[in-house]
């Protein structure tokens, strides 16, 4: 991964700046870390205003600091387009960084080549959201299986053994019945089933699962959520997981950190969030929630007309050209003058902790 800047005019990142160590658990070891995690695209410009114009980016991820630790699983919560999916990319060495710092294990995390990061690619591991397309269709699931050991050289003497346990490790037993299908003969939980037994085919300390459930039916979304779960537990396994569905990030996360417009706005552990959210966009997407006890499902069973126009209101902002100080300010029913103009830090949140929130209405000096 490259440090700063991939040669493709990113702009500019801003200094990290958040000084508060999100919720974390004392005792357990620091897998992977993020400081001031920045990501800007840069917008293709035509005609004239390429030559002309000034340069523009998609402002999709800013000054994000994150602390993945082993056996815990950390929740990343928030609407579409918030900049979920990039994080992950980013931490999975997938996207050159614009800014910021990576850290497995307390070592800066640095790719310039294929097999640094094949080597990386080996102990951070991403799951997709859509395990159809992650699989390839002419090919079976001893193939994909086969193949993710052989490249993180850990085919060992007996393939067959190594094969029938990845596919025990996923309750996917007998092994035999499912080792020589075809992705299409399996349903859409088995398929996914096997994209995480590949991805524990590198022997990964830190998993980072994008959506995993949210294309599966309702019905099985718990079973792979559960099967995550057994995995952290067993395998200690450090574990990110994308969601916008906060409802699950409660259910399965033991920390949740919510990002809105880029930006980190609120975290810590799961059940304060919930129940105790204190950034008004949080509090906005637990009220959006369909129903915030239910345990497992999605945005997507919820019919728009459930929401009630007062509390959806609005859209979020164009990345291109966000707002000034909190990016949530202009949707914000709470709103005060200084919010136009001031980016909020993280403030602490007096009721647990590890909470916080980067909302001026923490403001301890303001109160
Ligand atoms: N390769 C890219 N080039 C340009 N812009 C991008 C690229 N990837 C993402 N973006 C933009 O970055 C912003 C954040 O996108 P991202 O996919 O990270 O959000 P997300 O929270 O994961 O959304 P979703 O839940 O819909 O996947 C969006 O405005 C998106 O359009």
């Amino acid at each position: 991964m490259t440090e700063t800047g991939d040669g493709r005019g990113d702009a500019a990142a801003p200094a990290p700046s958040d000084p508060i160590a999100v919720g974390s658990e004392g005792d357990l070891p620091v897998v992977l870390e993020a400081a001031g995690l920045t990501k800007h695209f840069p917008v293709r410009r035509r005609g004239r205003a390429a030559l002309t114009g000034p340069r523009r980016a998609v402002q999709a991820v800013d000054d994000v600091t994150l602390t993945l630790q082993r056996g815990r699983v950390t929740a990343l919560v928030g609407e579409s387009g918030s900049g979920k999916s990039t994080v992950a990319r980013l931490l999975a060495g997938l996207y050159p960084r614009t800014g910021g710092d990576i850290k497995l294990h307390g070592e800066t995390v640095n790719i310039k080549h294929g097999k640094a990061f094949r080597a990386y690619a080996r102990r951070v591991q991403m799951i997709f959201q859509d395990p159809f397309a992650s699989l390839n269709p002419v090919h079976t699931v001893r193939y994909h299986l086969t193949r993710a050991l052989k490249i993180h050289g850990r085919a060992g003497d007996d393939l067959e053994k190594s094969l029938h346990d990845l596919l025990s490790r996923v309750q996917m037993t007998p092994p035999e019945r499912y080792i020589d299908k075809f992705p299409h003969e399996l349903s859409g939980g088995q398929r996914q089933r096997v994209a995480i037994a590949r991805a524990l085919g590198a022997d990964p300390e830190a998993l980072l699962a994008d959506e995993p459930v949210s294309m599966l039916d309702v019905s099985i979304r718990l079973g792979v959520l559960n099967l995550l779960r057994d995995l952290k537990e067993r395998l200690h396994l450090a574990i990110l997981y994308i969601t916008h569905d906060i409802a699950s990030a409660r259910y399965f996360a033991d920390e949740t950190m919510v990002m809105y417009a880029g930006r980190m706005v609120e975290g810590g552990d799961s059940e304060t969030i919930t129940q105790n959210p204190a950034h008004p966009y949080t509090r906005l997407l637990i009220d959006s929630a369909p129903d915030p006890d239910r345990l497992v499902g999605g945005a997507a069973e919820l019919d728009p007309g459930e929401v009630p126009a007062e509390r959806g209101a609005g859209e979020p902002p164009s990345l291109i050209d966000p707002p000034s100080g909190c990016r949530f300010h202009p949707r914000c029913p709470v709103a005060m003058e200084r919010c136009k103009t001031d980016l909020p830090p993280r403030f602490e949140v007096d009721d647990a902790p590890g909470h916080w929130a980067a909302c001026w209405l923490y403001d301890g000096a303001a109160r």
